[in-house]
């Protein structure tokens, strides 16, 4: 296989440890997976998933404790050396006292083949403020600008930590719009995030992390599908309990019907529709419609506990 038709990341049994004071901690625990080329995939989970070790596993700042990273058919070194991938991380050093322009100035020259900077700093969308300083952009602004400085060499892949981590909705808009013309002009996109909706509105696919491995892998509204699943409860006359879950489990958009005795719970991805059939057909009372969360998402996904949630591993 050439560097050409080769995918843009392939993960394969990929694991990493890291010393900890009561033993290793092990963030990623064999992951395998393929992204090709012209893919938006997001990669998503709760803090702790693993989703920072991994990218900077495919950006080779860390190097596997076991399993094979291969970037656009190179090592990571290579693949980014050449210019062929390159991040928006969650830290990244900018020089404040620097202007917009001169940030994107003094990086561009530093690569020996660049975007014209003019180029560059419309496509970040940041036109408006480029005589800045950088100490007096906003977060949403800052991001945008680490952005424009991963447009620079013209990348075949953008890893993207977190992009949007604290920025309002407008400026989280904003800063989509950016990336949805770098998708469409073909370029492979991949990005973490702990956020559903952007994860949804976004990518083509979902690969859902928890615990430092994949839980789910899919087309983005079959992941949502599972994801947002709802909680619709009720109760019933008992001599109409059997009808009634025989009748929910027939309707395609219910996944799980639990009874326990006048009370039915049902999962489903169509709560108006088994509401309805609750209401309507069946003088149900007490009705209650919980929406997943995404932690509860995890959890049924997942099928455990074992979700690394915040400060887990603290
Ligand atoms: N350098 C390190 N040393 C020790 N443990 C680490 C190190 N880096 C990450 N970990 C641990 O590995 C696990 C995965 O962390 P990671 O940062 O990859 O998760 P994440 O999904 O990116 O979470 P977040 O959304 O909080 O960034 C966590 O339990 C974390 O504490």
């Amino acid at each position: 296989m050439t560097h050409h038709d080769s995918p843009a990341v392939e993960l394969t049994a990929l694991t990493k440890s890291f010393p900890g004071r009561a033993g290793a901690v092990q963030a990623v625990r064999g992951i395998d997976l393929t992204v090709d080329r012209g893919e938006v995939v997001a990669f998503l989970g709760p803090n702790g998933a693993g989703k920072t070790t991994t990218l900077d596993l495919v950006l080779g700042l860390t190097s596997p404790t076991s399993g094979g990273v291969r970037v656009l058919g190179q090592s990571p070194r290579d693949a980014v050396r050449a210019g062929r991938v390159s991040a928006v991380l969650q830290t990244g050093g900018l020089l404040r006292d620097l202007t917009v322009r001169e940030t994107v100035e003094l990086i561009a020259s530093t690569y020996a083949v660049h975007a014209p900077v003019d180029d560059v700093l419309r496509r970040a969308n940041l036109t408006t403020v480029t005589s800045r300083k950088v100490s007096k952009c906003s977060g949403g602004e800052q991001q945008r600008l680490r952005f424009a400085l991963a447009l620079l060499p013209d990348p075949e892949l953008l890893i993207l930590d977190e992009p949007t981590a604290g920025m309002d909705v407008s400026a989280r808009h904003t800063f989509w719009d950016s990336m949805h013309a770098e998708a469409a002009a073909g370029r492979t996109i991949l990005f973490a995030t702990h956020y559903l909706e952007e994860a949804d509105s976004f990518a083509g696919r979902i690969v859902l992390v928890a615990g430092g491995r994949v839980v789910a892998d899919g087309p983005t509204d079959v992941i949502r599908g599972r994801a947002l699943g709802r909680t619709v409860a009720a109760r019933l006359d008992l001599d109409l309990v059997d009808a009634a879950v025989s009748h929910l489990r027939s309707l395609a958009a219910v996944h799980e019907v639990r009874v326990d005795r006048d009370r039915l719970t049902v999962t489903t991805s169509d709560s108006d529709a088994v509401a309805r059939a609750l209401l309507n057909g069946l003088a149900a009372r007490d009705l209650e419609v919980t929406t997943g969360s995404l932690e509860s998402a995890f959890l049924a996904l997942t099928g455990t506990t074992d979700t690394a949630s915040e400060g887990a591993a603290a």
